[in-house]
């Protein structure tokens, strides 16, 4: 038995699938704990194969490799060197011993590799199966367990969900747990870090153990991972802070005293604000799908509107200025200022900066469909051609460059249907998909004020103010503007707010001071739209109603709310 111990908090952002780039991030991040003479390392949930793996959990043959490269990890550890806990899927076979009472089955669990060996494991016993998460779909149960013996001390490991709900930590604690350490794979969304807080003052208060909070960081796909691991001491005192977005191996030095264990203080580092947070996880979803998706560059329209002048400045914060490409492509509607604009854009960005007018594409256009609209009025159908020729335009770009096509369609229009279906909705990720236009506007003018840290963009202001202040207009048609077909954003997004991520009637949200039957032709609209969202391009999660898999509606579908 010992009354000290050195604790590594490993919080890294590992890869999907890369079983081989995960061990090794493993091993670095146990070396540096080494160094730090660490007795344990704690690694977060799955950890080793990444999450979520989602259908791979079906797979035997990843379940098998995972259990090879654990194996191989455990092996480490007959070095002397620090023990590790570490998350990985698990396929629980009827021959397995000493893994205590669990029935065969596919798992999600935490492991304690020490002396060579997986010296014992333990299973996820709450499986979180709402908004992003399907656990109950692909993992089995595990049995409510004890904690593990690390050097004599008994740690007690609740993997993420489990340490939202009350039975987990307090059989742990019945079982004699003096350290609980939660790890976690859990995702960004606005007010997160405040639940977290929550849940872990809350399980501190029913059990009176000192709490650490580790949680992955990384992009999967839709989901932003944020890190910001934490360290609550006994009295729900703050005693270590790690940041939010980036990866951070930090030794905690623990000692028992008279009144059970505490944490040494160390470093607690600054979060940033609400729309900080925001912006930064659109950052790391963008630069982490692109990156892991093994793309180069990436490429967008660059209209002089706020939109696509936003996604280009994640773009850059993201990636660096020379991995972003702009493409003006005006049409006969398109007006000077938004060329001045984009072009002032692309300056304040440092991108590369090229026009090509979609003119001749529309007169092709026309020329060719003359015979058959022959009678016709012009309607949104040459709006959409522009629209098209642009998607053409930019598909082709990335075809020949190979750079990926960012779209740009921020919340409110994906939710209206406000944008044309292959044409400004091509594109393989949009980082605004999540972001109403109102917060549209608030990050930018954030951003203007604020470089954060590490972006990789310029500081100061990153748009002309004009693109801020100016009227939203697509520019399909002479003297257009947004407002000619949806309601003026406060009210729309306040309208979508009630809709979408309050899920309230149409009385309820009109009774929040808008006209009815505004609400109910909004709400239409939201309906009309779902074909094109789910034929949308995936996007930042940024809430807990995002359009992917939080919120799941049939296309065909004559509910109307009334
Ligand atoms: N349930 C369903 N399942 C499958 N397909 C369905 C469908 N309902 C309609 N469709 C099909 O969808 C097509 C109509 O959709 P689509 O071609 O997109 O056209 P549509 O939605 O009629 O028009 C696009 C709208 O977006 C606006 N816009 C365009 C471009 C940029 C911006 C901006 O400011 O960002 C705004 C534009 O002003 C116009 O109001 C038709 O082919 C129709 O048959
Ligand atoms: N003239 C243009 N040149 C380049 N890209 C354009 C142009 N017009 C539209 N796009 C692309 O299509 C997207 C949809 O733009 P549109 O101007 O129709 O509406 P928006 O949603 O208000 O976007 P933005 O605020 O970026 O203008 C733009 O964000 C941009 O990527
Ligand atoms: N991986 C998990 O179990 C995540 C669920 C959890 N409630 C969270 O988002 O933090």
């Amino acid at each position: 038995m010992t009354d000290k111990l050195k604790i590594a908090l490993a919080q890294l952002n590992p890869t999907v699938g890369d079983l081989k780039g995960n061990l090794a991030k493993i091993r670095q991040a146990r070396a540096k704990a080494a160094e730090g003479d660490s007795d344990l390392v704690l690694f977060t949930e799955m950890v080793l194969s990444g999450y979520q793996i989602e259908d791979l959990a079906l797979k035997p043959s990843f379940l098998d490799a995972c259990r090879k490269h654990l194996l191989e990890l455990a092996k480490d550890t007959a070095d002397g060197g620090p023990a590790m806990i570490v998350g990985s899927p698990w396929l629980q076979k009827s021959d397995d011993n000493g893994s205590g009472q669990a029935a065969p089955g596919i798992y999600n669990g935490a492991f304690l590799l020490a002396n060579g060996r997986i010296e014992a494991s333990r299973f996820k016993h709450e499986l979180p199966n709402y908004e992003v998460f399907d656990e109950k779909r692909v993992f089995r149960q595990g049995p409510l367990q004890g904690p593990f013996n690390v050097k004599g001390v008994r740690i007690g490991t609740p993997i993420c969900e489990d340490f939202w709900f009350p039975d987990v930590t307090e059989c742990l604690a019945e079982s004699g747990t003096e350290i609980l350490l939660s790890i976690n794979a859990s995702p960004f969304e606005t007010g997160k870090m405040e639940a977290r807080r929550t849940h872990a003052r809350r399980r501190q208060a029913e059990n009176n153990l000192p709490i650490v909070y580790l949680n992955q960081v990384g992009g999967q796909d839709d989901q932003v991972f944020d890190g910001g691991s934490f360290v609550l001491g006994l009295g729900d005192e703050l005693r270590c802070q790690l940041p939010m977005f980036r990866e951070a191996v930090v030794v905690t030095d623990w000692t028992r005293g008279a009144d059970g264990w505490q944490c040494a203080p160390c470093k607690v580092a600054e979060l940033p604000d609400r729309l900080g947070q925001i912006y930064e996880a659109m950052v790391l979803g963008l630069k982490d799908y692109v990156v892991k998706n093994g793309f180069a560059s990436v490429l967008l329209g660059l209209s002089g509107g706020i939109d696509s002048a936003l996604t280009a400045a994640v773009a850059v914060d993201a990636l660096g200025a020379d991995k972003v490409r702009a493409v003006m492509m005006p049409s006969p509607y398109t007006s000077q200022e938004s060329l001045d604009d984009a072009a002032a854009c692309a300056k304040l960005l440092g991108i590369a900066y090229d026009i090509v007018s979609i003119e001749p594409a529309m007169q092709a256009f026309e020329t060719m469909l003359k015979p058959l609209f022959a009678g016709k009025a012009a309607d949104t159908t040459e709006e959409n051609i522009q629209s098209r020729a642009r998607g053409v335009t930019l598909m082709a770009l990335s075809n020949k460059f190979g750079g990926l096509l960012l779209t740009t369609g921020n919340k409110s229009e994906v939710a209206c249907g406000y944008a044309t279906l292959y044409g400004d909705m091509c594109g393989g990720y949009s980082v605004l998909k999540d972001i109403y236009k109102t917060t549209v506007f608030d990050l930018c003018r954030w951003r203007n004020a604020q470089r954060p840290k590490d972006a990789l963009g310029p500081d100061g202001a990153v748009m002309p103010e004009r693109v801020i202040t100016k009227p939203p207009s697509a520019e399909l048609k002479p003297n257009q503007t947004d407002q000619d077909t949806l309601p003026p954003y406060e009210a729309l997004d306040d309208i979508l707010d009630g809709l979408i991520e309050q899920d309230l009637s149409i009385d309820e949200v009109a009774a929040r001071g808008h006209d009815r039957a505004l609400v109910a032709r909004v709400w239409r609209m939201v309906d009309l739209a779902e074909y094109k969202r789910q034929q949308s391009a995936p996007g930042v999660r940024i809430g807990r109603r995002s359009f992917a898999k939080d919120r799941r509606y049939p296309i065909t579908n004559r509910y109307r709310g009334e």
